[in-house]
């Protein structure tokens, strides 16, 4: 089940709002518009907080006690057979931090921006390591398709060997945070936690206060953190771990190529209103593919063109997707 809207039935006049910036199990760390932070727990067996919602909440105590989960805007979330994640909510944008090295799954890249489009929640791509070459000339030669669907893709150098591979990329990239709550996701070893040192002071320690707030002392390496990067709280990054194993099974099949910017760009036009854009003649998608699985030959160069590679993870997916367990 999609936990969209959790409430209970209480609602009140003495609750006080706050937002969700922590959670742990039973426990969460809500923060008061104030800036103060405190662990609540919420009411009722069924409700379920995640990182982002916004909460009416009152004092039992030291503690408080989450009365409501107001409306989310949107839930970005994973689902394997087994059980659902939930990531955080109501975000402004998804960003996929990828590098030159180690060299980034394509298709776990394509995941979370599907699982993003599903959600309608804006995505940002940065590939780090631009001082690594000729890995990165590669990598960003890669990420051309998802450029020409339309995503912002931006270069990034966190750190470098040489005294001229200091940073870069990094004020572009102040420019697209700025004002905005961005969840940060990303392989192993692409920079996650450097990024997030460089952009949240204090970041470490504020992380382990947390870990020890929530979870009695014990490192808590597998939840997601909400960090303001400016002292006015209006930048937020939301670090969580899980880009791997990114499980799509809430995504019904025949929705799949809605998600896909590239492929939908070419809907509409298949001569079966049912088309599964697998093997059917007459189909558009199959038409931009590029290698020319039509056999068509098209003269001017194509603006639609769906790379190969693409094509094959929308297949991959769909075949993944309409073999899945239901329960
Ligand atoms: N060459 C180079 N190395 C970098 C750059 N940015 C980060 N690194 C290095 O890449 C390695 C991995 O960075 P981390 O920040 O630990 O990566 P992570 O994504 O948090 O990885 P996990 O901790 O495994 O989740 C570290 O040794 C960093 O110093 C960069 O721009 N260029
Ligand atoms: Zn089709």
């Amino acid at each position: 089940m999609k936990p969209r809207h959790a409430q209970s039935t209480a609602d009140s006049a003495e609750s006080m709002e706050g937002l969700v910036v922590a959670a742990f199990g039973r426990h969460c760390l809500v923060e008061s518009p104030d800036g103060t932070r405190r662990i609540c727990h919420p009411r009722g067996k069924k409700s379920q907080v995640v990182v982002g919602d916004q909460v009416r909440w009152q004092h039992t105590g030291d503690e408080g006690s989450i009365e409501r989960v107001e409306e989310r805007r949107n839930l970005f979330y994973r689902q394997d057979e087994l059980r659902t994640k939930s990531f955080a909510a109501n975000l402004d944008q998804v960003l996929v931090l990828v590098a030159a090295d180690p060299e980034f799954s394509e298709t776990q890249l394509a995941r979370a921006l599907i699982a993003a489009e599903a959600e309608r929640i804006d995505v940002l791509i940065v590939l780090n390591k631009s001082d690594l070459q000729p890995a990165f000339d590669r990598a960003w030669d890669r990420l051309a398709p998802y450029c020409r669907m339309g995503c912002t893709v931006l270069p990034l150098r966190l750190k470098g060997d040489t005294a001229a591979g200091s940073e870069a990329g990094i004020d572009a990239l102040l420019a697209k945070l700025a004002g905005k709550r961005t969840l940060v996701l990303g392989p192993s070893g692409a920079g996650k936690s450097t990024l997030v040192n460089r952009l949240v002071p204090h970041a470490q320690a504020l992380t382990g206060e947390i870990s020890k707030a929530l979870n009695s002392g014990k490192h808590t390496t597998t939840s997601t953190t909400w960090y303001w990067t400016d002292a006015e709280r209006k930048t937020a990054l939301i670090d969580s771990p899980g880009f791997q194993e990114f499980g799509l099974n809430h995504i019904e099949p025949m929705q799949l190529a809605q998600y896909m910017p590239d492929l939908r760009a070419t809907l509409g036009h298949c001569k079966f209103y049912n088309c599964t854009h697998l093997h059917e003649p007459g189909c558009s998608v199959i038409t931009h593919v590029q290698g020319g699985h039509s056999g068509s030959e098209l003269t001017t160069p194509d603006t639609l063109a769906i790379s190969e590679n693409r094509y094959r993870i929308y297949r991959d997916l769909f075949d993944e997707l309409s073999n899945r367990r239901t329960y």
